[in-house]
């Protein structure tokens, strides 16, 4: 049995001649302490993947199955880190991810929840900024107080739909790696929603493409065959990067430009720099 199943999952929103179907016929399956990433186009249907599986959306029709059982709406247990960090206005930083583990730990002594609090806030660097309020930080930290308040609540299964995308390199490439080390330390499953084939790369096993909307399906999936823990400096002259990165790349110019004959629409390409796209 997979940790978490999509069985033929279409999701149309509307109804009759308005109504626009997102996804099509997705079947997904990933297994305990797997760690995926779907990478997509934009408007493709990401987020109302992440919806769906996060409980926040039904399917259509098709099923999508946590741990064998129906997925009923939101649950601790699957952790969402959004692209748009909603945190509460009137509360600090602090009080915006004590909230979040006090919510997930409700039987825990306030000490230990504080002492939590405080070890995911400089886990994203944020301890001089514990007691600011969200209109006083900048979007990337923004988002780095969302991710604090994802990972402290200590989920089983880490949801990331886009969640660094706003972020400077370095900072995105910090929390990269606490996310990964979160995830190895602690045995989680993640699903991450990138528009970055190289963040995809570096931290999953498996790349799964969305393929443009709308009735958007998952395409075939690409294994990541390189070791862990990987070093980014180290990774663009690994072989098996590169082919994969090649592989990967040249699918989405393919598709992208197949739905843009059929469609005359214009599609943005997920995020490739050409610097290290070589054979
Ligand atoms: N509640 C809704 N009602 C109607 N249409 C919707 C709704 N939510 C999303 N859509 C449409 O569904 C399509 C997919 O949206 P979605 O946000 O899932 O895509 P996405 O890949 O996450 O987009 P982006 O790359 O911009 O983040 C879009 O055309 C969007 O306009």
């Amino acid at each position: 049995m997979a940790y978490l199943e999509l069985k033929n999952v279409n999701k149309t929103y509307g109804r009759g001649k308005e109504s626009t179907q997102v996804l099509s016929d997705i079947n997904l399956e990933i297994e305990e302490g797997e760690f995926v990433a779907i990478v997509g186009f934009t408007g493709s249907g990401k987020t109302t993947l992440v919806n769906l599986i996060n409980g926040l959306l039904e399917p259509s029709s098709g099923e999508v199955l946590f741990k064998g059982k129906p997925v009923n709406g939101t649950s601790h247990e699957r952790g969402v880190i959004f692209q748009n960090y909603s945190l509460l206005p009137w509360l600090s930083v602090g009080q915006n991810v004590y909230m979040a583990v006090k919510e997930a730990f409700p039987k825990e002594k306030k000490q230990v929840l504080h002492e939590r609090v405080k070890e995911y806030v400089d886990m994203v660097g944020l301890t001089p900024a514990y007691h600011k309020r969200p209109k006083e930080l900048s979007g990337g930290m923004r988002q780095r107080v969302a991710v604090a308040r994802a990972l402290a609540m200590n989920p089983e299964m880490i949801i990331m739909d886009e969640p660094l995308g706003a972020l400077d390199a370095l900072t995105r490439g910090n929390l990269q790696d606490e996310i990964l080390n979160i995830w190895s330390k602690h045995k989680r499953t993640a699903l991450l929603i990138t528009n970055d084939v190289d963040e995809g790369i570096y931290m999953a096993d498996r790349i799964i493409p969305l393929k443009p909307g709308p009735n958007a399906t998952l395409g075939p999936e690409f294994r990541i065959d390189i070791a862990r823990p990987r070093d980014k400096t180290d990774l663009n002259d690994n072989p098996n990067f590169k082919k994969t990165r090649n592989a990967i790349i040249e699918y989405l110019m393919d598709i992208g430009e197949q739905r843009k004959s059929v469609s005359q629409k214009e599609y943005s390409l997920p995020d490739i720099s050409p610097k290290s796209f070589v054979a």
